[in-house]
Parts: C-alpha cells; sequence; structure tokens
C-alpha cells in the first residue's frame, strides 16, 4: 500500500517514468537490497578441499500399479496394473574438469523411479545422479555396501525401461529384506576381506549386464587395512574433524555429541574401497531400490508362491501390498580422499624455493612469499621437455616434527605418494653468515625422516636433490660441502628465481622419470656431524 502511495509521488513518477533500468527503481524501493557484485577469489588462494564426507542414496522405486481392464465382455477385469520404474544410482565419475572436491554435496540423492500406471505400463526409471570427482580421488567406505566394481564411462546411455520384472518369485519371500534394503546398514568390521569383494547381493542379469567391469580398480588391500588400527581409524577422523576438515559433515564445529557420533563410525571405516584414477572412470556407489509390480505380475508371483509354499497362509491382499510396493534404494556413507598424481613431488622446508622452482620448470604461477608456509595447498605444474610431459606436484613446506602436527602437519604429502620420483629442494642459504637456519644436509635428513613417519617406505623412489639459492653470497662452499656430504644422489645447483640451471634440473628429472636412472636418497647415505 505504502509503496503504491509512494509511487503517486510526482517525483518518483517521473522517476519512474524515465529510468531504464529496473535495479535501480528497486534499489530505489527496497533500499536494503544490495547489488554489490561479489568477486571470487582467486584459485591459489581459494582453499583446497581434498577431504570430503559424503551420503550417497539410491532413487526409491516405483510403486506398481492396481488396475483391472474392464470391458464389455469381462465384467471382473483383468488386472493390467503396470510395474513401477527402477530408482537412478548415484555414480561417481573421475573427471579432470574438477581438480578438488569443494564442489560436493554432502548428501546426494538420485531420483526415485516413476509409478506404474494402467495398461501395464511400466513407470520411468529414476535419473541418475553424476558426481564428478577429481582424478586420484579415493573413497574410504563407512557405512552401506562396497560397490562392487570401477567401470570405464560406456558410450552408450543407460536403459531408461529397465524394467523391474527380474525379481525372482521362485526364492521371495515377503520377509526377506529387499535386495537393495539387504545392502544398507552399517557394515560389520571385518578381516576377511574376501567377504568385501564378494557381496552377498547378486544384481540380476539387466544390472550385472550393465555394470560389468571393463577395467577393475577395486582395490581391497588386507596389508594397509589391517595396518590401519582402530586408533588410525581415530586419529583420522579426529584429524578431519579437528584440523583441517571442515566439511566433516559440512559443519565446521562439531558439537560434543555429534562427535561421539562420529566417534562410532571409528571402527566402521574401511580404507581404500576403491581408487578412481583414469578420467572416465565411474563407480556406482549408491544403487536405486527395484519398481514395486503392477497386478499384472503380483498376481502371477502371489500364485507361484502359493503353490510353492501351500502350508503358509497370505491373503491376497498382504501379498500385493508386500509386492506393490518399490523397494528403497541402497545408501552408503563415504569418506572421499584426493591424492594427487604426478611424476615428480618437490619436497622441501618452508622457503626453500619450491613454488619458485615450479613456477621456473613449468608454466604454473604459485604464489611465493619470503614468509614461510607461503603455500597452502598443493600445486600441479606441467613440466614439457623433449616432447614428453611431466606433471610436478608443488606441496606445502615440511618442517622438523611435522608427524607431530607441527608448521601445517605432514597430511599433505598424501598428494606425492603416488609421485614416481621425489625432487628435494634445500635452501642453500639458510645458514650461512649470521643465518640461523638448517644445513642443506640436516634438512635432508629430517625431510627423509618426516616422509618415513607419514609412511614407511614413501621417500624410498626414485630422487634428486635441488640445491637453490645458489646465487647467493658463500653458497658455493654450502654446494661442495654438500656434494661430499650426501654422495651418490645427483645434486643440481640451481638459482630458481633467475631459472639458472633449470634445463640441466629437467633433464634430470626426464631421466628418473623415464627410469633411466635410478638412485635414492636414503638416510645412512647422508654424512650429519
Ligand atoms: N636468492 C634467491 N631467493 C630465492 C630463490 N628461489 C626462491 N627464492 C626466494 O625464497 C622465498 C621463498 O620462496 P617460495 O618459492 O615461496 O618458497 P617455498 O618453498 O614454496 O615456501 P613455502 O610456500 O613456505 O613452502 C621467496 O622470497 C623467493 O623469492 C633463489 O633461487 N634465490
Amino acid at each position: 500500500m505504502w509503496l503504491r502511495s509512494l509511487k503517486t509521488l510526482p517525483c518518483l513518477e517521473a522517476f519512474t517514468k524515465f529510468s531504464r533500468s529496473p535495479w535501480l527503481l528497486q534499489a530505489c524501493y527496497f533500499s536494503d537490497v544490495s547489488y554489490k557484485k561479489t568477486k571470487l577469489a582467486p584459485l591459489q588462494e581459494r582453499r583446497m578441499i581434498d577431504r570430503f564426507r559424503l551420503r550417497a542414496k539410491g532413487g526409491d522405486g516405483g510403486n506398481g500399479c492396481c488396475s483391472f481392464r474392464r470391458s464389455r465382455h469381462d465384467r471382473r477385469g483383468r488386472p493390467d496394473g503396470g510395474n513401477g520404474g527402477r530408482g537412478g544410482d548415484v555414480i561417481l565419475e573421475c573427471s579432470t574438469a574438477v581438480w578438488d572436491l569443494s564442489c560436493l554435496q554432502h548428501h546426494i540423492n538420485a531420483r526415485r523411479g516413476g509409478n506404474g500406471t494402467p495398461k501395464n505400463m511400466i513407470g520411468s526409471r529414476g535419473a541418475d545422479k553424476v558426481v564428478l570427482v577429481p582424478v586420484g580421488t579415493v573413497i574410504h567406505l563407512v557405512e552401506g555396501e562396497i560397490p562392487s566394481s570401477v567401470e570405464k564411462k560406456s558410450s552408450g546411455s543407460l536403459d531408461p525401461w529397465d524394467i523391474p520384472g527380474t525379481l525372482d518369485f521362485d526364492s521371495f519371500d515377503s520377509s526377506q529384506q529387499s535386495p537393495s534394503t539387504s545392502k544398507i546398514g552399517k557394515l560389520e568390521k571385518t578381516d576377511n576381506t574376501s567377504d568385501v569383494s564378494a557381496p552377498s547381493y547378486k544384481p540380476n542379469v539387466k544390472e550385472s549386464a550393465r555394470t560389468s567391469p571393463v577395467e577393475v580398480f577395486t582395490r581391497f588391500s588386507p596389508s594397509r587395512d589391517k595396518s590401519r588400527t582402530q586408533h588410525e581409524a581415530h586419529d583420522f577422523l579426529k584429524e578431519h574433524r579437528c584440523s583441517d576438515w571442515e566439511d566433516w559433515d559440512g559443519k565446521s564445529n562439531a558439537s560434543g555429541s555429534e562427535c561421539e557420533e562420529d566417534m562410532e563410525h571409528t571402527e566402521l571405516v574401511q580404507y581404500n574401497v576403491a581408487e578412481l584414477t583414469e578420467p572416465g572412470q565411474r563407480i556406482i556407489v549408491a544403487r536405486g531400490g527395484d519398481g514395486g509390480m503392477g497386478n499384472v505380475r503380483s498376481a502371477k508371483g502371489s500364485k507361484m508362491r502359493k503353490d510353492n509354499d501351500f502350508n503358509v497362509e497370505v491373503s491376497d491382499d498382504d501379498d500385493f501390498a508386500s509386492l506393490n510396493i518399490g523397494l528403497p534404494g541402497s545408501e552408503v556413507v563415504f569418506l572421499l580422499e584426493l591424492k594427487s598424481i604426478a611424476d615428480v613431488g618437490l619436497v622441501g622446508m618452508p622457503n626453500a624455493g619450491k613454488s619458485t622452482l615450479l613456477g621456473a620448470l613449468s608454466r604454473a604461477k604459485p604464489t611465493v612469499g619470503h614468509y614461510a608456509f607461503t603455500t597452502l595447498r598443493p600445486n600441479l605444474g606441467n613440466l614439457i621437455y623433449d616432447d614428453i610431459s611431466i606433471t610436478v606436484a608443488d606441496i606445502p613446506g615440511i618442517i622438523r616434527g611435522a608427524h607431530e602436527n607441527r608448521g601445517l602437519g605432514h597430511a599433505f604429502l598424501r598428494h606425492i605418494e603416488r609421485t614416481k620420483v621425489l625432487a628435494y629442494v634445500v635452501d642453500l642459504a639458510a645458514a650461512i653468515d649470521d643465518k640461523k637456519g638448517i644445513p642443506p644436509w640436516e634438512q635432508l635428513k629430517d625431510l627423509i625422516l618426516e616422509l618415513e613417519s607419514y609412511c614407511e617406505g614413501l621417500s624410498n623412489r626414485p630422487s634428486l636433490v635441488v640445491a637453490n639459492k645458489i646465487d647467493e653470497v658463500g653458497t658455493e662452499e654450502v654446494y661442495e660441502e654438500l656434494r661430499q656430504r650426501v654422495p651418490g644422489v645427483p645434486i643440481f645447483p640451481v638459482c630458481a628465481v633467475l631459472e639458472e640451471g633449470i634445463p640441466k634440473l629437467k633433464a634430470g628429472l626426464k631421466m628418473l622419470v623415464n627410469g633411466e636412472e635410478s638412485s635414492r636418497l636414503k638416510l645412512d647415505g647422508i654424512m650429519t656431524d
């Protein structure tokens, strides 16, 4: 009302008449509306989400229809209710279009199948929900059934008219849980991993045809699973919730009761259920439920059942009701973890010049700063040398005691777990003159110790040493001493800022990646005081 009265004011009327921008008018009427355009933070400054908890639910099956087709000649009518459609699946697809897990939602539900209709028409199949995840995503299972396989993306679209008429009538029991529901529920902590690889649920013929794995990557590594004790699982979850896993259940500050609830999961986490390492790979994480049967089929089904099981008295109504309702889709809870895949991992202390080096080796433009811990998330760069492409990962700096959560901790080391080659970047100028830094050979020792405390054997891979900041005064002598103290491993003196020594370093990296050279830096190969 008051707006109308305002409009009648002569000045506003004139304004309305001559103004051509509607938002200006709105701003005039509703002055509290903000029209400031928000700017997205640059990619480098955005925090990388590399762990994520996700609950997925397959779509429920549609209900079967109960209908009778009556005619002049058939007063009682014939059943002609169609089956309900199958619910959609939740599918994770590996893609290069996403680089971390920040675009995911914590709850993902596939669409429900359509209900059956008269004239024996089946309901439509529920739409699948395809979620894109980055290359290098590892799936850890918290609750639900383990997805059976990872498959390559099929070129053909899924069958939209998946008829749920493949229920096994002979073995069907109304008290029995549906195939889909039997998959729901908490997994028992099991030592027998073969149980995991052979789920009790046998998909029907259509499903198995559709999901037949082209390339199975599902990894059940018993050694690793066993080595992860309950204590480790506890730490894992605690770390996720309390430190950098803000997105655990979508809340940064979990309340006490929630914490307790989450702790229940600690016994149930199964690690490395599957890995998505190639673009186009897909895995069905939650299956849609089968549709209920229309009265055409259920009449047939109940008759068959009565013939087989004549001692049990079941009323037609009860029987039909149980068959008619669509089955619920399966539900699973996953932890997704991203492990970047790179050929070379740059490892070094803060301020050693890793980001500068990555910029010199590739076209990447990571943030460089003269203070420690400039790099807060792993950066990837692509090095092209002699027509071969090498991916280089720069991870945040690691300090002595990182395994005790000092600095940024060592959780980032997961990003170099899969690298073929390690390049240890040391700062030659850290301890010269009156600087109180760590000498390069000590830096190497600390780095190896931290790598090993994160994961045993992580440092045991082809490696070289990059002696950075050779341009600084007095570093020549330090470099000579480094060569004597660390024999048997190629050391490349470089000045990352001026890009000096970079071509030789590129050649060295290429030889290691190609397997032409296989020197490894070991703790006993470093002579310290
Ligand atoms: N003199 C000299 N300074 C360098 C060289 N390379 C890097 N720097 C400087 O060292 C500082 C740290 O460089 P960064 O590339 O950010 O080091 P970083 O290892 O990525 O550091 P974090 O992000 O903390 O892990 C910056 O001020 C660089 O300018 C070099 O070759 N010579």
